[in-house]
């Protein structure tokens, strides 16, 4: 095709298939699409996220958000969570450091923009665990991520896998459950996810989690071997 075709010069706006491969290029450099996983407390993000990181290991990179909650546990410092006081998150959010923020359950929770900057620099596939409040908030961005809600199959389920996690006392747990009632409400609302998983059985979500991702899978190995 001749250079002028791109060009309409009636029209003065680029040719469609220029609009394409442009977009296609940008999206190349921009890297792959990041993905926010969110849903109830309790079913089951961080244990698909811990299987999706083993086995895509160098495909996907976690956002370490920032939380005031105290660590359990065998949690880690600056692997699962940046733990700091609401003093330091309230000075870090006054000074633009956050993509989102959001209070949960008594706690103060964010995403840094450090944290996201981390995992894309690498050319990773960023993935966010986030609640309902940061979804809200990460749409207003231009991240631009995959929207995937882990919902569990009832309120029962959810609720004796929250107790026996064995994290929460009576008082968190409730807050949690009353959090949970909100958002499985929410996922339900047409356009808010790209997909929803209902974690029952967890290798049947995980195969389901594993097909929505597997285009960006696919994209992250090529741009490796080309
Ligand atoms: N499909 C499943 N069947 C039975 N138990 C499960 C399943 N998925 C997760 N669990 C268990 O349920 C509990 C909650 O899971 P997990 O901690 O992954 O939830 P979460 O969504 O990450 O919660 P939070 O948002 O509080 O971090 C854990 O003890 C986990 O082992
Ligand atoms: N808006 C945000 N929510 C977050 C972030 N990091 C975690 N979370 C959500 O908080 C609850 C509780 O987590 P827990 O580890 O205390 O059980 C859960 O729904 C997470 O998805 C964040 O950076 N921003």
């Amino acid at each position: 095709m001749r250079a002028e075709a791109f060009w309409s010069a009636e029209r003065r706006f680029p040719h469609p298939m220029f609009m394409r491969f442009f977009s296609t290029v940008v999206s190349a450099m921009a890297g792959p699409r990041p993905v926010v996983m969110s849903g109830p407390s309790g079913a089951g993000k961080s244990t698909l996220l811990k299987r999706l990181l083993k086995e895509f290991e160098g495909v996907f990179g976690f956002s370490v958000s920032h939380t005031t909650r105290s660590p359990r546990p065998g949690e880690v410092n600056g692997k699962d969570y940046h733990y700091v006081t609401r003093e330091v998150m309230l000075e870090s959010i006054d000074n633009g450091e956050f993509i989102e923020n959001a209070e949960f359950s008594g706690n103060m929770y964010g995403t840094s923009k450090a944290a996201v900057q981390d995992v894309q620099a690498k050319n990773l596939i960023c993935i966010l665990d986030i609640d309902m409040q940061g979804v809200k908030n990460i749409k207003g961005t231009d991240l631009n991520p995959i929207y995937i809600s882990i919902q569990p199959p009832s309120m029962e389920v959810l609720e004796q896998r929250l107790r026996d996690r064995k994290t929460e006392n009576e008082e968190s747990l409730q807050k949690r459950l009353h959090a949970a009632a909100v958002d499985m409400e929410l996922s339900k609302e047409a356009g808010v996810f790209d997909t929803v998983v209902v974690n029952d059985d967890l290798d049947r979500a995980y195969e389901k989690l594993k097909g929505v991702l597997l285009e960006e899978i696919n994209k992250v190995k090529e741009s490796r071997n080309a």
